[in-house]
Order: structure tokens, then sequence, then C-alpha cells
């Protein structure tokens, strides 16, 4: 993204953003209610086009390029994408169907191949045990887990992930940072950009950070650097304490 601004009528949900994500890295995008985190990822997904700058997706250009062309070589979590998924679609669909570009199951018979793939990717996730269930009679963290399959089906090249732990409990949140550091450790793993409002959910093995406040960039670059009480104090506007414990991190207000 080069020089990115969003606005709409005089609000400006984005400006000023240069931001680029390399095909090895794995970035997290940390900010609070309202900062402008899903409008990024609106551009990255080619929902949305920019209203001012450029933005390129796997080298291809927003507005000169064939969208329809671009989006199967990129995965996409988000909660939009979750509430169009039919309750009555089979667990074990709503991931193969991804192949397909379509929601809803096809109306061709899939292919065997597809079919183990699907299975494979939803053991990864942990939720094999759910293929045959309707999605809509499953808990918050098993349609995270089964959309981020989803996300996977195509083997993208770029993987886009709008606040997949949110609605978690504990145990929940805790099981999907591990398997999403599990993901950011496999060198075979796409690129990959994690929305969160919360440290503590950023899986170890991801790379880099991009704090955004009011539509503009507080900092990014690689975590370690980006990630210090100063930058995340400015970023939430509060004044907060941040531990790292291991590879985990924590905050806190101070006082
Ligand atoms: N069509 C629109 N017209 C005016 N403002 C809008 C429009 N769409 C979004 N916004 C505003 O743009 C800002 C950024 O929204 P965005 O959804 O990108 O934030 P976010 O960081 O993802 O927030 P959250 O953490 O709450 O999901 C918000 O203040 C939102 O109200």
């Amino acid at each position: 993204m080069d020089g990115v601004g969003v606005r709409r009528g005089k609000t400006a949900l984005v400006a000023d953003v240069n931001w680029s994500v390399e095909l090895d890295e794995r970035w997290v995008v940390l900010g609070p209610n309202g900062a402008g985190k899903t409008t990024l990822m609106k551009l990255a997904s080619t929902e949305m086009h920019p209203s001012d700058g450029v933005v390129e997706v796997l080298g291809e250009r927003l507005g000169k390029t064939n969208v329809f062309e671009l989006r199967p070589r990129i995965g996409l979590s988000s909660a939009a994408l979750t509430n169009r998924i039919p309750a009555d679609e089979a667990v074990r669909d709503v991931v193969v169907s991804a192949g397909y570009a379509v929601l809803g199951r096809w109306s061709e018979e899939y292919e065997e191949m597809d079919t183990e793939r699907a299975e494979e990717l939803l053991d990864l996730l942990g939720v094999a045990h759910l293929a045959e269930r309707p999605f809509g009679t499953l808990s918050e963290g098993e349609r995270k887990r089964t959309t981020i399959a989803r996300a996977l089906m195509t083997d993208p090249e770029l993987l886009l992930l709008d606040e997949p732990a949110a609605g978690l409990d504990l145990g929940g949140r805790e099981d999907l940072v591990a398997r999403l550091s599990a993901l950011a450790l496999d060198p075979d793993a796409p690129a990959s950009v994690l929305v969160t409002h919360h440290v503590e959910e950023i899986p170890p093995g991801f790379t880099h950070a991009l704090l955004l406040r009011g539509g503009t960039v507080v900092a990014q670059g690689l975590l370690d650097d980006v990630l210090t009480e100063g930058n995340l104090s400015a970023t939430f506007g509060q004044d907060l304490e941040l531990q790292r414990s291991g590879d985990r991190f924590f905050a806190r207000r101070r006082g």
C-alpha cells in the first residue's frame, strides 16, 4: 500500500498508509475499535478500492486487475464472511466450497482430492469431528476454526485473518493461538496478516506488527521493535504496561 487512504464523505477511515507485506512475513495488525483495521483487510482482500494511493496485492494493482482472478489466491477469514455462510451448510462443504469460490454447496460433486484436503485442514484446526455438522449449530470458536480451514483451502499466497480469536473462551483462544503459531512457523505457510485488539492473541512466530489508531499508522516493523509500552500506549490512548513471558505478550493499564 502506497499513500493509501479511504474516505467516506468527509470521514477518513484510513489515511496515508504505506505498508508492505513480503511473502515470508507474518504480520499482526493491532489497534482499538474503529482504528481502521478491517478497512485495511478489505483493501488487502480486494473487497474495497482506495480513495487515494495505490494498493498492490500479489503483484497486481487494484483498479487495473480482475479481482475475481486474484481472490482465489487470497484466504480470508472475517466476521462478515462467516455471517454469509448458510446455517444448514455442512462444515466439510463450507471448507471444500472455497476451492470453487462459492458459499453454499456447489451443485456439482466435489473432487475426492478436494474433500480429502478439506478434511486435512479441518483436522489441522482441530474440528475434523464436526465435518458433518451444519455450520449453524457450531459454537463461536468452532466457526472460527472452520472459516480458517476454509481460508486455507485454496492454498492461498496471502492469508488474512480478521479477529480470529474474538468471542473465544480462554481455552479456545489458547488453542487457536497455538494452531496459528504452528502455521506461522511453517515455512510453506502463506504470507499472513492477523487483526486483533489484544496482544495476548499474538501467536509466537509472527514476525511484524502494524499499530493503527484513528486510521493512521502509529508504528510498523519488526514485532520486537514495534511492540513497546510507548507505542502500545499511544495506540490505545492509555498508559499501558506491557509484559513479555517467553514468546507471548500481556498488557494492562498501569497503576
Ligand atoms: N461507510 C462508512 N462511512 C463512515 N464511516 C465509516 C464507514 N465505514 C466505516 N466507517 C468508520 O471507519 C472507522 C474504521 O472502521 P474499521 O471497521 O476499519 O475499524 P476497525 O479497526 O476494524 O474497528 P473494530 O476493531 O471495532 O472492528 C470506524 O470509525 C467506522 O465507524
